[in-house]
């Protein structure tokens, strides 16, 4: 089985509770990271302690994990959604791009916890090679973008 052939057949996993794992990894990333939480607007003046039962956290984690399933789903032919992920991180969201080999460190753990069954070896590396890749795409993205921190 080629690399994207494991990632979605743990994703497969994955979607049987999209908007539930979505949020487990934004809460994990805010509390792992919380210099992440400022660059959301909704999220920036509520204590971490308080949004564990915010249902943005969760909406927001549905719309985090429906793009990155649209991404896996293209089996590597994704350039136009990164580019358009790209476009919106760095116009108008200003997310620095090294916040997201932090989120995607997070999946990856997360995964593991959540998904002992799936997330094999094997899969576990592909999940990592992925992310690598995406994230130095994304990186190249940032760069033609002209990104000013
Ligand atoms: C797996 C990586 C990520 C994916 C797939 C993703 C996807 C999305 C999508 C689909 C949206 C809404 C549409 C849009 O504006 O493009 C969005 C909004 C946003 N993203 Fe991301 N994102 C990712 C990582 C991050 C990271 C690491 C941060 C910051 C640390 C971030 C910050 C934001 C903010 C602030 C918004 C606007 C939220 C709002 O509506 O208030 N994203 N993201």
């Amino acid at each position: 089985m080629c690399d994207w052939d494991l990632i979605n057949k743990v994703w497969a996993k994955v979607e049987e509770d999209l908007a539930g794992n979505g949020q487990t990894v934004l809460l994990r990333l805010f509390e792992e990271h919380p210099e992440t939480k400022a660059h959301f607007p909704k999220f920036k003046d509520i204590p971490l302690g308080q949004l564990t039962s915010n249902a943005d956290v969760k909406t927001h984690g549905n719309t985090v994990f429906k793009a990155l399933g649209d991404v896996v789903k293209q089996k590597g032919k994704h350039a136009s959604n990164l580019q358009a992920l790209a476009t919106t991180h760095i116009n108008k969201h200003k997310i620095p791009p090294q916040n997201f080999t932090l989120i995607t460190n997070v999946i990856l753990k997360v995964f593991a916890e959540k998904f002992p069954g799936e997330m094999t070896a094997p899969a576990q590396e592909a999940f990592s090679k992925a992310f690598k890749a995406i994230c130095s795409e994304l990186e190249d993205l940032y760069k033609k973008g002209g990104f000013q921190s």
